[in-house]
């Protein structure tokens, strides 16, 4: 055997035993405006989310987590490099495509929950399903109701529930297509200690027991303390990628960065 057909075994073999990420990103540069004004969120990233893992993204303001997080979820277009989602590559996709990729592999979780008013609890778990054109499971439905305890709140609206409610219908309406991953930017954001705490227990359930992935970006150390992995980011750069690193490491870690962490449970 050559000594090149011996190194291709070995790539292939590599590449049957290396599972698909459920996210990847490449070579991630994101720079905004034209020459004089430009400024360069993210700077070269590169990462691997593992399936079934939860991961916190955290950095001070403006290091470029929200770019990220929107750049990997096919909502913003990168400068270059690549990201892949499963195994689709992103950038060779035409819009109509990335939506429909978006609305069937992609759920989101935002600090403002972003509910339809309108709609009932039920409307709007089930509103990506219908926006994708597939009929709800009504068992999947009952599974993802029951997880979130929402089975008495079907019929209210939005505005008829507390703000922890209101996110658990977020996360449930983010499960309804069974997506490859859910993007949290700052899911705890207008909760309180408490209310933060049930969601941050739901997310982690969600990937311990239902085998989701999870990416969040939080300023929080204690809310980045239910990740499997903390990310920090500075300057569109990945300067820390930890495991299970605590609250309290995470807050020393974010310090050394200038930053002042925020106000953890421990006090
Ligand atoms: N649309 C835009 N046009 C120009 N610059 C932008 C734009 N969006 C973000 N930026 C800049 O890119 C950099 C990274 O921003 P980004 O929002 O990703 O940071 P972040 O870490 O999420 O910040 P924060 O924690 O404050 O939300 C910042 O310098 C920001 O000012």
């Amino acid at each position: 055997m050559s000594v090149n057909s011996a190194r291709l075994d070995v790539v292939s073999t590599v590449n049957k035993e290396t599972p698909v990420a459920a996210v990847r990103v490449q070579q991630l540069r994101k720079v905004y405006g034209g020459d004089r004004q430009a400024v360069t969120a993210l700077a070269g990233v590169d990462a691997a989310f593992q399936r079934g893992t939860f991961t916190a993204v955290m950095g001070p303001s403006g290091s470029g987590k929200s770019t990220l997080l929107q750049t990997a979820a096919g909502l913003d277009r990168p400068t270059s490099g690549l990201v892949w989602v499963g195994d689709t590559e992103l950038s060779r996709l035409s819009e109509t495509k990335l939506t429909k990729l978006r609305r069937s592999e992609i759920g989101f979780v935002f600090q403002a929950f972003n509910l339809v008013g309108a709609l009932t609890v039920r409307e709007n778990i089930t509103l990506p399903l219908r926006l994708s054109g597939k009929r709800a499971d009504p068992l999947w439905t009952r599974q993802i109701v029951d997880r979130v305890g929402l089975t008495e709140r079907l019929s209210h609206r939005p505005s008829e529930l507390s703000g922890g409610q209101q996110q658990r219908v977020a996360i449930a309406r983010a499960l309804a297509t069974r997506p490859e991953v859910i993007f949290c930017d700052e899911p705890t954001g207008a909760l309180d200690t408490q209310t933060a705490g049930e969601v941050l227990a739901l997310l982690r359930s969600v990937v311990d027991e239902a085998g989701q992935t999870v990416i969040m970006v939080t300023h929080d150390p204690v809310a980045a303390s239910y990740a499997d992995r903390v990310m920090v980011l500075a300057d569109g750069r990945i300067v820390h990628d930890m495991p299970q690193p605590g609250a309290a490491r995470i807050a020393e870690h974010l310090a050394t960065l200038g930053r002042r962490p925020q106000p953890t449970q421990e006090g």
